[in-house]
């Protein structure tokens, strides 16, 4: 479904990425690992059209993505909650469900029962939501948009357990229903069990691709310092 095929990208005169590799087949969910500044959030922009890469190959569904413009990208079946959850602050949460949303799947109906928070909440500004909530919502806006491919950054990062758990189980939720998925999200625990397989970055490199069964104690000392 999306293979990209060492990208190399660049802030300005500085070089991030040197070589990403990386695939996601149909309905699988794929951890995308790496500590701090190794070049997750960089990928995820290239491959968003957000920071483009400046060679190498990104190919979605046999479309080059390198080709089209962000807006393009989202079009083609793309759908990413970015790190840091942006919501329109001065709409309600439901008018941030439907404002970018496609039909498809993922209905109003099936959102709010996937979050019944976005439910209650409806008719709430989405400023005066807590910081999980607007989670969700981030989360909930990006399904409604029914993209092929969904991709989280760090959706659970600072969140109060309980909301945590709320998002592990939609995830969860998601992949049962084929959802095809990539995640970059630091509590193993709970994405190392439900991803198919594991790419993991450093400086900038994809430096191990894998299954998560396959991801022992040598692999994550070396490269996850956990
Ligand atoms: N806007 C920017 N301008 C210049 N350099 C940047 C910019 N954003 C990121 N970088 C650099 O690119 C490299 C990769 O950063 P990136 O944010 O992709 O890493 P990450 O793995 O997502 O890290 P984190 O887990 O901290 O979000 C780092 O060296 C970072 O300093």
């Amino acid at each position: 479904m999306l293979t990209v095929t060492d990208i190399h990208t660049f802030y300005g005169p500085s070089q991030a990425l040197f070589g990403v590799n990386l695939s996601v087949k149909a309905g699988e969910l794929v951890a995308l690992m790496g500590r701090n500044g190794m070049g997750k959030t960089t990928t995820i922009r290239s491959i968003f059209g957000l920071t483009p890469a400046r060679s190498g190959s990104i190919e979605f569904e046999s479309r080059d993505l390198r080709r089209l413009p962000a807006y393009r990208i989202a079009q083609a079946g793309l759908g990413l909650v970015p790190e840091g959850r942006r919501c329109f602050p001065n709409l309600s949460v439901r008018e941030n469900l439907v404002v970018t949303a496609c039909s498809g799947h993922w209905s109003l109906e099936r959102v709010e029962a996937l979050f019944p928070r976005l439910s209650e909440r409806r008719h709430q500004m989405a400023n005066t939501l807590s910081g999980g909530e607007q989670q969700m919502l981030a989360i909930g806006r990006a399904l409604m948009t029914n993209p092929r491919l969904l991709v989280l950054d760090e959706a659970t990062e600072g969140l109060a357990p309980v909301i945590r758990k709320e998002i592990w189980s939609a995830i969860r939720r998601l992949k049962q229903e084929g959802q095809s998925t990539v995640i970059v999200d630091k509590s193993l625990s709970e994405l190392l069990p439900l991803a198919d397989s594991c790419v993991i970055l450093e400086k900038g490199r994809t430096a191990w691709t894998g299954q998560p069964d396959a991801l022992d104690d040598a692999i994550r000392d070396r490269y996850l310092g956990v």
